[in-house]
């Protein structure tokens, strides 16, 4: 560590002149000598003696100060003060530690340190890289020079025997408030954010509610997240596709606009579309394009307003929080006052039983799980609904302000189809691009339709461009008449049932009337 270069001076400075500051300490003593065995002889003693020692003190405290000006502050290992209790080790849960070795491993590009240790981080491929036992490193923040150092102490406290580590700053007592206001944590920060992006992201779903009685139930249950969608391979407008980002960048950089404006730190999407048009794809872009992770609620198995509210507290910052379909999930159209308890035969026979109330989930607290007070806790957390139906749901679960951005996700458009095809086939431009946009103009089909002939067609055309677009138009078109009769076999089924449902009505009222005369 470069040697805080004031003191070397000053050390300098008291040796060449040791023989003036004894002679001028000795005058000085001369002239104080008999004033303080005055005040000890006439001044009460107690007295005396309590303000000489805190006088004493005082002086030497400031001599200190001037010799050695510098403040060490030690960051040690957990474990380091393992606490027992009966049942064996608790565990340290002050991830302090680990939060400045990882922002140290950052540091250590702009530095010359050379005695590096690596280590494989907890969770991916990633290496931790830390500095070896008994080295230094200087950092830099705000002007301020400030210096860690890794320190090993051997620990002997009763039976036990081990290394004590620590990550000790040094930095000036006059950077005292800035060092603990500003810098601890700003490393603090700095660190989490280099261990989070260290770790594989995670894809939760929430277990049943009603086995929250058993011992090991937890909240959520997880698998490593690894999708491969991107925002370079989502099909959809290209303008969309970049205010949505915009959007998403400017959620993730804005902490303190939020802060400033006491908004909590979230924001929300509705998607929504026919099937296939990529909702959930476009939930894992958005997980990948900000490294989140995803939490995936099931709502069905969610019995009560608090079971929905505990999930939400033990969500984590930096997580996108989606629930699917949101139109089938529950009943949440209707008004909020009648959502209480939703009469329903039992799903099972232990069912009918279990007198445990079940999905009552109402409206009102699927609002508070989005916006009320507990929403808050934690911050950096994007809601995502996605629906088939917009015009089924409550205008209040999806107004602005509580879905901030909706998206509507549509059927395939050329600018979609040339991401699909440079997905799939791997080419930008082809003179057959015209004939499929032609036909894309004139049928509703959806970029999952499209994906999926492009990937028969480039297994059957072994990828060639050529074979497999004249291939695609071929199929889109069979594909498009197919959806056109059944949309009119729909339609006129539709129809049909109306028809029926009248000529019944018409009939029972006519029964009415003849029983009534
Ligand atoms: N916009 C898209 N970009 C890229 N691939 C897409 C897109 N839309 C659909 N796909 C493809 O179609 C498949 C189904 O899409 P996805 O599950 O995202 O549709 P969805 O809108 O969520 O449908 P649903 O409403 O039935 O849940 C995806 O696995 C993907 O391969
Ligand atoms: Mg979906």
């Amino acid at each position: 560590m470069a040697e805080p270069g004031k003191v070397v001076r000053w050390q300098r400075w008291a040796f060449s002149n040791l023989g003036s500051v004894f002679t001028n300490f000795g005058s000085l003593w001369l002239i104080l000598a008999p004033l303080v065995s005055l005040v000890a002889t006439y001044a009460p003693r107690r007295l005396f003696h309590t303000y000489f020692n805190l006088f004493l003190r005082r002086r030497a405290r400031r001599v200190l100060n001037v010799v050695d000006p510098y403040v060490t502050v030690d960051v040690s290992e957990p474990g380091s003060d393992v606490r027992y209790s009966r049942y064996g080790p608790v565990s340290d849960s002050d991830s302090t530690y680990e939060e400045v070795k990882a922002y140290l491993s950052g540091a250590f590009w702009q530095n010359d340190a050379r005695e590096l240790r690596a280590e494989g981080a907890r969770e991916g491929d990633g290496l931790v890289i830390s500095m070896r036992d008994g080295q230094d490193v200087a950092d830099e923040f705000r002007g301020v020079q400030l210096w860690w150092s890794s320190v090993v102490e051997k620990d002997v406290q009763g039976q036990r025997q081990g290394d004590r580590r620590f990550q000790r700053l040094t930095f000036h007592l006059r950077h005292r408030r800035l060092v603990v206001d500003e810098y601890l944590p700003h490393v603090r920060r700095r660190g989490r954010e280099i261990l989070f992006s260290n770790r594989r992201r995670r894809l939760y779903t929430n277990s049943r509610s009603r086995d929250s009685y058993s011992y090991e139930y937890k909240s959520w249950s997880y698998i490593d997240f690894d999708h491969p969608t991107t925002f370079d391979t989502l099909a959809m407008e290209r303008a969309k596709k970049k205010e949505i980002m915009d959007d998403l960048d400017a959620f993730r950089k804005n902490r303190d606009f939020y802060r400033r404006t006491g908004k909590p730190w979230k924001r929300g999407y509705l998607l929504y579309g026919p099937p296939g048009t990529g909702k959930s794809t476009m939930v894992a872009a958005m997980a990948n394009y900000l490294d989140y992770d995803i939490y995936d609620v099931e709502l069905t198995v969610v019995n009560t307003n608090t079971d929905l509210r505990r999930l939400l507290i033990e969500t984590t910052s930096k997580s996108i929080i989606v629930i699917e379909d949101i139109d089938c999930s529950l009943d949440l159209t209707g008004d909020r006052a009648k959502q209480r308890r939703r009469p329903g035969p039992p799903a099972r026979a232990d069912d009918a039983a279990d007198d445990r109330p079940r999905n009552t989930v109402t409206l009102s607290g699927l609002l508070n799980f989005i916006d009320g007070l507990w929403s808050a806790c934690g911050g950096e957390r994007i809601v995502v609904f996605t629906t088939n139906h917009v015009d089924k749901l409550d205008p209040a679960l999806i107004r602005r302000g509580r879905m901030d951005m909706h998206i509507e996700m549509s059927y395939c458009g050329f600018e979609a189809f040339q991401t699909l095809a440079k997905n799939y086939l791997g080419v930008d431009d082809h003179e057959l691009f015209s004939s499929v946009e032609e036909v894309l103009r004139e049928a509703e089909l959806t970029p999952a339709d499209v994906a999926e002939c492009l990937m028969t067609a480039s297994r059957v055309g072994a990828g060639e461009p050529s074979p497999c677009l004249e291939m695609l138009v071929d199929e889109l078109k069979k594909r498009a008449e197919e959806k056109e009769k059944a949309a009119a076999e729909t339609k006129a089924a539709a129809e049909e049932a109306e028809a029926a449902k009248a000529a019944a009505e018409a009939n029972a009222s006519e029964l009415s009337r003849g029983n009534a005369r």
